[in-house]
């Protein structure tokens, strides 16, 4: 299927948001348009302040915005009573987070299906099976996350994001507590969800090299979508971040800085 006949699994459109009033208003994303197609991988960067974190809790009904809507496949958000947004958010997404949020006295088994014991839902086997398979925790699967390696616990917590078959996983810098090799490994995971099980993934990352797993980078700055990147490799992102930073440098160049 080429991309132009994938459809969306999110859709942000004219999205704002803004906190505070008067002096202190901040404008954290300014009528930001854009889709996420289904089975891709895409990673949300940008400077510190940027409104990624915003833009992602937004999709993902976790905040809402102050204009602009959201569609969770055909769903609009901001149609939604609490109670159903609670629903969408339990039924149809997935997160994973910086920290791993796993509940340290159940076992990462245990976690995994938490959400689907809590929902009353059963897992698929078969599909359960193939993601435990992908993890390759083996026999730590009964091990609780104390005694897991930060990394493990972080595949754990993609497992966890998985095994309700999704619509979309939303991650907020779930490589950003964990070291180059740690990173790799749930890198790989999420890529092999899209890549293998057809999910699509939608990250934010300061890292260029985690950003290089994605299909697709898209670039916000002073909560405006300013670029976007289709095949990222780490160079080709820093690349662009450097750029996202110089009218700052031209602007102390011109200073005599
Ligand atoms: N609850 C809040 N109240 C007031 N201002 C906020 C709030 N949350 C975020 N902001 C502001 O909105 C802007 C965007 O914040 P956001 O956290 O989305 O940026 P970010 O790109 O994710 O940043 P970082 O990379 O540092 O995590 C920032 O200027 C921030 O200070």
């Amino acid at each position: 299927m080429s991309s132009h006949a994938q459809d969306v699994a999110a859709r942000a459109v004219g999205l704002s948001k803004t906190y505070g009033t008067g002096d202190t208003q901040v404008h954290a994303l300014s009528s930001v348009s854009a889709d996420f197609a289904r089975g891709e991988f895409t990673a949300i960067m940008g400077p510190s302040g940027s409104g990624k974190s915003t833009l992602m809790h937004c999709l993902a009904g976790l905040d809402s915005a102050s204009s602009g809507s959201v569609l969770i496949g055909d769903t609009e958000l901001t149609t939604l009573s609490d109670k159903q947004m609670t629903q969408l958010r339990r039924d149809r997404i997935g997160f994973v987070f910086q920290a791993f949020n796993l509940v340290p006295t159940l076992t990462a088994l245990e976690n995994i299906t938490l959400p689907l014991d809590i929902a009353g839902r059963k897992a698929d086997p078969t599909w359960l099976n193939s993601v435990l398979t992908k993890l390759g925790l083996g026999d730590r699967l009964d091990h609780r996350p104390g005694e897991l390696s930060g990394g493990q616990q972080q595949r754990v917590a993609c497992a966890r994001a998985l095994a309700g078959q999704p619509e979309i996983i939303f991650g907020d810098e779930p490589t950003g507590n964990l070291d180059s090799k740690s990173s790799g490994e749930v890198l790989s995971i999420l890529r092999a969800a899209v890549d293998e099980f057809n999910q699509t993934v939608v990250i934010v990352t300061h890292d260029p090299r985690a950003a290089a797993y994605a299909d697709r980078v898209v670039f916000l700055a002073d909560g405006k979508i300013v670029d976007e990147l289709r095949e990222p490799t780490a160079d080709s992102v820093l690349d662009r971040m450097k750029r996202l930073d110089a009218p700052q440098a031209v602007v102390n160049v011109e200073a005599g800085a």
